[in-house]
């Protein structure tokens, strides 16, 4: 066999004789091989694998001894490999042994091949514990370098500053946390950015779009299956809340869940545990929890769309996002942030923006918000024939211009008169009422909520 140097092995036994036979075994097959009459003499972090005497202790024949110096060795060292030796060789030995952390088992007297296969495995899981330590500590270093408030998210306005404050508070206490908002305000960003300042900020953020996992799919992809559970299952596969563990489990659309769907969702975060599609063994999970939903408030106290258990269970904090018309005050500033970035991101120019044309993007309503206004400033950039952008580069401008804030004043004044005869005919019926005016209920709650009715 060939050598392999960087190997590094501490036989420990008091016995002359077995320290003699193992080192001449092993020092033709790996780089360094160190004898010790006495387990206290040797550093683990010094070597790959310490072949360790079960008992140590003269006339000691239960392997207590070894058992404690294991679970020694590897306090001082968790990666280290422990291979224990025993001449009273039992299998429950061995299962204890293992269970406390041993990488393996050899029986005395030992043939030197097995032996040798032992000790070169025991040292390739050392070797890659160690890489995966030193992985481990380049990405705490990396996020520990991202953890400074971003520079992503832009905030002018008040309400806008108060929600990052909220967050800020919130975040290194482990609340499950609800962002509230209209499609596009944000609550992405936001929970990456709550993520990001807590404690599990080098942990995963693994996000779910609710409302893009197909129902029959739902408890797969979040609770993981076993091999065979179903036709396509081909494999085990860990669901969303286990590749989460230990971090941020973000569940987009949340008012998307049909109720049998909350009932499952509600159960395994009672629990805190997941049982796979197909599994009988509940998989402990420990998650953070972050949702978010574009259904309103008043929408989402109703029992009929969403169990109010779930909802206590995941608004510990609640967070709303307003809708950029109301927050006129980020509009300029996620303007000439989005000017300098896609400027960069396609290699154009800098455009600028004339006072005029601040003032129409200020006054427009931004029904699709902050991505809205994104998409607008990139298709502006791309397109502009020259740096100072017109109203014509912005085409949501043109077609509502010639509504004067007379004639929006008078559509809001009939949308509320239409909104009102409609509850008052179907005596408040909310589903009733939406379809007599032809909208979602979401809809009709979001006119409610605009009218104050
Ligand atoms: N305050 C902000 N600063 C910078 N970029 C923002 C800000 N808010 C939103 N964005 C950007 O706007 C886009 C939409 O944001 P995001 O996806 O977080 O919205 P959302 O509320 O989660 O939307 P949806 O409900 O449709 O999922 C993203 O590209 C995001 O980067």
């Amino acid at each position: 066999m060939e050598q392999t140097p960087t190997i590094r092995v501490a036989v420990v036994d008091d016995d002359p004789d077995i320290r003699t036979a193992a080192r001449l075994a092993l020092s033709r097959h790996v780089g360094e091989v160190v004898i010790e009459p006495r387990p206290e003499a040797v550093d683990p972090t010094a070597f790959d694998v310490v072949l360790l005497d079960m008992n140590l202790a003269t006339g000691a024949r239960d392997g207590r001894d070894g058992l404690d110096w294991l679970q020694r060795l590897r306090a001082a060292d968790p990666t280290v490999s422990v291979v224990l030796m025993t001449a009273f060789g039992s299998i429950g030995l061995a299962v204890e042994a293992m269970k406390h952390g041993a990488a393996d088992f050899v029986l005395k007297p030992w043939q030197n091949e097995r032996l040798i296969a032992t000790v070169t495995a025991a040292a390739a899981l050392a070797q890659s514990r160690r890489a995966g330590v030193a992985l481990e500590s380049r990405h705490r270093a990396l996020a520990a370098s991202t953890t400074s408030p971003s520079g992503d998210i832009v905030a002018a306005a008040p309400a806008m500053l108060a929600a990052l404050a909220l967050l800020k508070r919130a975040a290194p206490s482990g609340a499950n946390v609800l962002l509230l908002g209209e499609s596009g305000t944000g609550k992405g960003v936001l929970a990456r950015e709550l993520h990001r300042m807590s404690a599990r900020a080098d942990k995963p953020f693994v996000t779910v779009d609710l409302g893009a996992v197909p129902e029959s799919l739902f408890e797969s992809e979040l609770f993981g299956h076993k091999r065979g559970a179903f036709t396509d299952a081909k494999e085990d596969r860990p669901g969303r809340f286990v590749a989460a563990d230990g971090g941020t489990l973000f569940l987009d659309e949340i008012g998307n869940l049909p109720p049998h769907l909350q009932r499952k969702l509600l159960t395994v975060l009672e629990r805190q545990e997941v049982i796979p599609v197909g599994g009988d063994q509940a998989v402990r999970i420990d998650v953070r929890l972050i949702t978010a939903t574009n259904l309103p408030r008043l929408e989402l106290a109703r029992e009929a769309v969403f169990r109010q258990d779930l909802l206590y269970r995941v608004n510990t904090v609640e967070v709303a996002l307003p809708p950029l018309r109301e927050r006129r005050e980020d509009i300029a500033a996620l303007l000439e942030h989005f000017l300098a970035l896609y400027a960069r991101k396609h290699q154009q120019p800098r455009r600028r923006l004339t006072s005029s044309v601040l003032e129409a993007l200020e006054a427009y309503g931004w029904p699709g918000n902050v991505r809205e206004l994104q998409h607008a400033v990139e298709r502006a950039t791309i397109l502009a024939s020259d740096d100072a952008l017109t109203v014509e580069d912005f085409p949501m401008l043109a077609a509502p211009r010639s509504a004067t804030t007379t004639d929006a004043a008078t559509l809001d004044s009939m949308e509320r008169g239409a909104v009102e005869r409609a509850l008052a005919a179907h005596g408040g019926n909310i589903s009733r009422a939406a379809a007599a005016l032809g909208l979602t209920r979401a809809a009709l709650y979001r006119r409610i909520e605009k009218h104050g009715l």
